[in-house]
This record gives C-alpha cells, sequence and structure tokens, in this order.
C-alpha cells in the first residue's frame, strides 16, 4: 500500500499488489493499518485506488487454496476488520474504480462513501459464478447501495456491471475518464 498525501487532509492511497491487487491477508492488513493511521492523524479524506490496471480482483484465491483451519480464520478476521474500519471510518472516503472490481474488490468500493470509476471496466459480486455466495456482510452493502431487489437480482446471478450500468444502478456516483 502506497500514501502519497495530496494536501495536509486527503490522502492518495494506493494498492500496489501486482497484478491485481488480490486481497492477500498481508494487504488486507496494510490497508487497515494505512486508514488507521490516517485517522490518527488528523487526515480529513482519503482515495483508495490501485496503482495497477486491475482495482482489486477480490479475495486472494491463491492464499485460499488447501489452507489450514488457522490460516482461514485469521484471512477471515483479517477481512472483516479492513470491512469494519473503512466502513466504520470518520475519514470521507473515495474509491477511484481505475479498473475491475469484482467480489471483495467491489466490496471495498462499496464500503466508501463515494465511487467514481473509470468507463470500460466492471464492477459487481461474482460470487454466485463459481459455486459461492458472498458472505451477509457483502449483501448488505449491495442492497444498501442499489436497493434490495435490485441486489437480490444482481447476486443471484453474480452480475459484473460495466460502468455505465453501475452508474445507471446506483453501484457507483460518477464516471471519470
Ligand atoms: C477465509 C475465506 C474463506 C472462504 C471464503 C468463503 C466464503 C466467502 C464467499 C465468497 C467470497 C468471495 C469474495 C472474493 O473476492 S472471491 C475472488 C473473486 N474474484 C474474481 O472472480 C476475479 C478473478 N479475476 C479476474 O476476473 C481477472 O483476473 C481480472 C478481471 C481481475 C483481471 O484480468 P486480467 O486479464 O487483467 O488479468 P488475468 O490474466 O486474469 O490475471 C493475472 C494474474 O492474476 C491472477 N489472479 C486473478 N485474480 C486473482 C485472485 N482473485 N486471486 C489470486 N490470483 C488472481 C491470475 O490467476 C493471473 O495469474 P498468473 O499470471 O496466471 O499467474
Amino acid at each position: 500500500v502506497t500514501v502519497e498525501m495530496k494536501s495536509s487532509k486527503v490522502a492518495i492511497v494506493r494498492m500496489n499488489r501486482p497484478p491485481v491487487n488480490a486481497l492477500s491477508k498481508d494487504l488486507m492488513h496494510g490497508l487497515r493499518r494505512t486508514i488507521c493511521d490516517l485517522e490518527d492523524n488528523d487526515v480529513k479524506g482519503i482515495v483508495l485506488t490501485s496503482s495497477s490496471k486491475v482495482f482489486c480482483a477480490g479475495l486472494d484465491l491463491a492464499e485460499l487454496l488447501n489452507p489450514t483451519q488457522e490460516f482461514v480464520s485469521s484471512f477471515w478476521k483479517e477481512l472483516q476488520g479492513l470491512w469494519i474500519t473503512l466502513y466504520s471510518s470518520r475519514l470521507v472516503t473515495v474509491a477511484a474504480v481505475n479498473g475491475a472490481a469484482p467480489a471483495a474488490g467491489c466490496m471495498l468500493a462499496l464500503s466508501c462513501d463515494y465511487r467514481m470509476m473509470s468507463s470500460k471496466n466492471v464492477i459487481g459480486m461474482n460470487e454466485t459464478k463459481f459455486g459461492l455466495f458472498p458472505p451477509p456482510w457483502f449483501v448488505e452493502l449491495m442492497a444498501d447501495t442499489v436497493g434490495r431487489r435490485k441486489a437480490e437480482m444482481l447476486l443471484l446471478q453474480g452480475t459484473l456491471l460495466s460502468t455505465e450500468d453501475a452508474l445507471a444502478c446506483g453501484m457507483i456516483d460518477q464516471i471519470v475518464e
């Protein structure tokens, strides 16, 4: 995770784990630590974005291949901790979604106060496409953002929306070129 101060009050927080910013336990820990440190340093707002062409590919599936029970438990704790920290942060949080944002990548964006997204990208929770259903707090985030019926349809079908469709249903707030 890298931090660039745009002024004394606003920080750009970039996920920097090539190639796709898959959320490993370490990346989630780094993000949470960064947000907490900025909160402690009188910063007012952050822009969460990526230093590569993918915003975030969701959970690191490689780390979740044949994990020990202990690792799964600590991984899950880190994921919940990151979500709670970002979602409940006192900072004004803006997601600048500058690449694909599937699954937990979408969760990160939806946990922010405002979402801008570049065109020709995709965002959504596609978990059902590979036989999983998103955790309940992902579901609630989606329902709070686009409404319960729309969320139900998107989640059941594991839809990844284009930037334009995401704007149309309120999943994002602005398209930025
Ligand atoms: C503790 C938790 C325990 C259990 C969980 C149980 C219940 C929870 C239920 C569900 C929760 C799910 C949340 C998730 O986030 S799951 C992750 C879902 N993510 C995806 O489906 C995205 C998959 N990736 C893509 O679609 C694409 O890679 C892309 C659009 C993000 C980028 O496309 P590109 O064409 O630019 O890049 P690629 O060539 O496809 O990929 C490059 C490189 O990166 C690897 N990779 C991609 N995604 C992941 C990933 N999520 N984790 C790990 N690695 C990933 C990909 O394999 C390539 O690697 P190689 O270069 O081939 O080595």
